[in-house]
């Protein structure tokens, strides 16, 4: 092979930024028995979204994920000009996501959150998780003009009606629950021998014990957030995923957050961040292409 055709086979950082994303989400997709979401098994609480759906979104997505992390490598720091161009590219991606799904939200939540990743992560590629997370709430943190206000969104008007912090306030805080919970339950049962898959189990039970999701009070209100919380305490006290009293617990509250159509989208958005994170060092330190 000629040095040129290997010079252009080579990924640039964007690139790599964007497969590590869209991976995160396929896998986070993929990741079962996940309590009350679309997993291998089925639709869990969700009439409108399956596994293939979840699957060509995420691909859908590679794109705005690439677009993002190159403004960040384009206005090379935190400002007003790249906080803009982020605004616009991930509503365009939102635009592609729905485009893709025929109109179901697949991915919003993801769309911000690994975004403003993939970004942080262009500005900083030798940076450590969390401060690649305090980069991305420094560009949440800065307002859009552009942003259309939707204070009918779920989100919104969970947020209003029972005072609590949603997906925006979670990015512009440096995302606590990957940071706080996430991340050091992923890296504690890898360390105490769970095999991979139920270690990101355990990391989204850890996200799930604390998170104020919006989509579980928008869908069961502080019954099912109480319940999902509780619920995943309850796992991770009997032993985590890899346990069998935490299986039992797990099938329990994957019963019951069915039975109240429950589904905590926003910690599973929170989950794909968190593998994201946890893979971002060797991708960051890998040669870098051109963009
Ligand atoms: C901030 C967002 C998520 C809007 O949030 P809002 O609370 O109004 O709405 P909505 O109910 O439509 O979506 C919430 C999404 O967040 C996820 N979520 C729910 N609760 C939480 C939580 N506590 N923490 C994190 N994510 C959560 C859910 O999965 C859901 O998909 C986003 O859609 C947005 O406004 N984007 C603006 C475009 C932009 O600036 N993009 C920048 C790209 S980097
Ligand atoms: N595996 C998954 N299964 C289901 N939802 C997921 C999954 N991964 C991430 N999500 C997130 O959950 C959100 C879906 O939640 P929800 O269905 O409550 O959204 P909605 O469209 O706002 O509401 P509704 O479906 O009640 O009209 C998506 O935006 C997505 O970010």
């Amino acid at each position: 092979m000629s040095a040129l055709i290997a010079r252009q086979a080579q990924p640039s950082l964007a690139e790599r930024l964007a497969d590590l994303a869209v991976q995160a989400l396929i896998d986070e997709a993929d990741l079962s028995p996940k309590p009350g979401l679309v997993d291998r098994r089925g639709n869990g609480a969700h009439n409108d979204l399956h596994l293939g759906l979840m699957h060509a979104s995420a691909h859908a997505l590679w794109p705005a994920f690439k677009a993002m992390a190159q403004a960040a490598q384009l206005f090379g720091e935190v400002g007003q000009p790249l906080r803009e161009a982020l605004g616009q590219l991930g509503r365009e991606g939102e635009t592609e996501m729905l485009r893709v799904t025929a109109g179901v939200n697949t991915h919003r939540g993801a769309i911000w959150a690994l975004g403003l990743l993939s970004a942080a992560a262009m500005l900083r590629p030798d940076a450590a998780p969390g401060q690649v997370a305090t980069t991305a709430a420094t560009l949440a943190r800065l307002s859009d003009p552009a942003a259309p206000h939707n204070p009918d969104s779920h989100g919104a008007r969970v947020c209003r009606t029972y005072g609590v912090l949603g997906a925006r306030e979670q990015a512009q805080h440096g995302f606590p629950a990957v940071l706080g919970h996430g991340l050091p339950q992923l890296l504690a049962s890898r360390r105490a021998g769970a095999g991979e898959q139920n270690a990101r189990l355990d990391a989204l039970l850890a996200i799930m014990s604390d998170l104020t999701d919006t989509c579980v009070l928008h869908r069961a209100g502080l019954q099912g957030l109480g319940r999902m919380q509780q619920g995943a305490r309850a796992v991770l006290d009997a032993g985590g995923a890899a346990s069998l009293d935490g299986r039992r617990q797990l099938r329990e509250l994957d019963r019951d957050m069915l039975a109240l159509n429950a589904s905590p989208g926003g910690a599973a958005d929170l989950l794909a961040a968190t593998l994201f994170l946890d893979r971002l060092t060797p991708a960051a330190s890998a040669p870098t292409g051109s963009n």
